[in-house]
């Protein structure tokens, strides 16, 4: 196949708008093209706390892991420079609340990494232990935005419209590439992907300026731009709601309050959040399934509260396959989508693969060997 080819990348969060420039990068010939039923700031990468720590993701291997998180954190480094991109520096404190010896993977490559001492224990009741470092943050609508301008600046199009199905592009592209997150799981057969719910809490406190984060991320608070302060989280596996639930939100302060005392008296009048006025939206699901960010106000406090549903699997499904139809017709695919509650801090890394498993259809166009995959809710009998 010549390198003047037709890929098209289904999704817009940071998965897809990565993966699609990355695509473009390495085939200026080619053209490539975005369609996504959703984007910025409506995407659930958009309700990420943006905080560059990744979870562990059992079945995906470790070398992988590490590569996409040191490949990410490289990129957003490179972008710290600037100040369009909505990356920073920030520090604080991973603590743990009981017994816990492993050391996390993405520990070798922060900064500053240093055990805490007793006297900054001191300020978070209940942690036995921990580190302080230094990592990143991204400001994921403002970064979705310097992607986006520097996709439409290479020539990428990026069209809004929601597939029912991959074979809507057929004749269209040569090689599509599924980037679609949670939405994956209506366009290609995969029983192994799996939601888990997160509810976030934002409120004003323009004086923290220092994170905290306990055990795997189940309470967190995480200043950002403007004096904005993400707290969460909830972690629910297998819950598809993406209603803003009162209890959950109450449950979420409780913690952090209870983490970082001194957290009650630095929230500010959430009449200063500025972003919230800007960016409120309407609690929504498609009725297709097509699943969208649900951002909603606290009634006791008004703040913000955001519902994401993280598109969990065991191994990130990152693939060359053919996608096989009903009529014996099939189309090229590749596939980078099941990133759980790391795809901002992977995202990077695992675009590259991707991108490379595009140039792989070009240098293989007639992929003898390569498996076989079939759209939602359509495996042939016989299989
Ligand atoms: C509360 C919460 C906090 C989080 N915090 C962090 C964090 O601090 N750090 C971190 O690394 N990760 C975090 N995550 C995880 C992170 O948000 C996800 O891993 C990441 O957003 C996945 O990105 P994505 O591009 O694959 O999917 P998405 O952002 O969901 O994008 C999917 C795209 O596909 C499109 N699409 C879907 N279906 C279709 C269809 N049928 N037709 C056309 N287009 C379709 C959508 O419209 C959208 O454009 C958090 C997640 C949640 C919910
Ligand atoms: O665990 C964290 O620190 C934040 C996060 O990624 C999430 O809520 O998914």
């Amino acid at each position: 196949m010549q390198d003047n080819v037709r890929v098209t990348v289904v999704g817009a969060g940071v998965v897809g708008c990565a993966t699609a420039l990355q695509i473009q990068q390495k085939l200026p010939n080619a053209t490539v093209s975005i369609v996504a039923a959703h984007t910025s700031p409506d995407t659930t990468s958009n309700v990420a706390a943006g905080m560059v720590i990744p979870p562990f993701i059992p079945d995906t291997t470790l070398s992988s892991q590490k590569q996409w998180f040191r490949d990410t954190f490289s990129h957003f480094l490179r972008l710290i420079k600037d100040h369009h991109a909505g990356i920073y520096l920030t520090n604080g404190y991973q603590l743990y609340n009981a017994t816990y010896n492993e050391i996390p993977f993405w520990t070798a490559d922060v900064f500053g990494l240093r055990a805490v001492t007793n006297e900054e224990l001191a300020m978070f009741p209940g942690c036995s232990h921990g580190f302080h470092f230094t990592t990143l943050k991204c400001e994921v609508t403002t970064y979705l935005a310097y992607l986006m301008h520097r996709l439409t600046a290479l020539g990428v199009n990026i069209i809004e419209k929601h597939l029912c199905d991959l074979f809507e592009l057929e004749g269209q592209a040569d090689v599509i590439v599924l980037c679609a997150g949670m939405g994956s799981a209506h366009l290609i057969s995969d029983p192994d992907l799996c939601p888990i719910r997160g509810q976030v809490v934002k409120v004003y406190a323009p004086s923290l300026h220092t994170f905290v984060r306990v055990g795997d991320g189940i309470t967190y608070i995480y200043p950002g731009a403007g004096g904005m302060v993400t707290l969460g989280g909830i972690k629910a596996a297998g819950d598809g709601d993406l209603r803003v639930r009162d209890s959950e939100t109450r449950d979420i302060l409780a913690r952090c309050f209870t983490v970082m005392p001194f957290l009650k008296n630095a929230i500010g009048d959430s009449k200063n959040d500025e972003f919230a006025l800007k960016d409120e939206r309407k609690n929504f699901l498609c009725n297709s399934g097509c699943v969208k960010t649900t951002w909603g106000r606290d009634h006791e406090t008004g703040w913000r509260v955001g519902v994401g549903l993280r598109p969990f699997r065991k191994q990130v499904r990152l693939d060359r396959l053919w996608l096989r139809g009903s009529q014996g017709q099939r189309m090229r695919l590749v596939t980078c989508y099941g990133h759980g509650g790391g795809g901002i801090s992977l995202h990077w890394g695992s675009a590259t693969e991707a991108a490379d498993r595009v140039l792989d259809w070009i240098q293989d166009p007639e992929g003898k060997g390569v498996q076989d995959a079939w759209p939602a809710n359509r495996i042939p009998a016989k299989l």
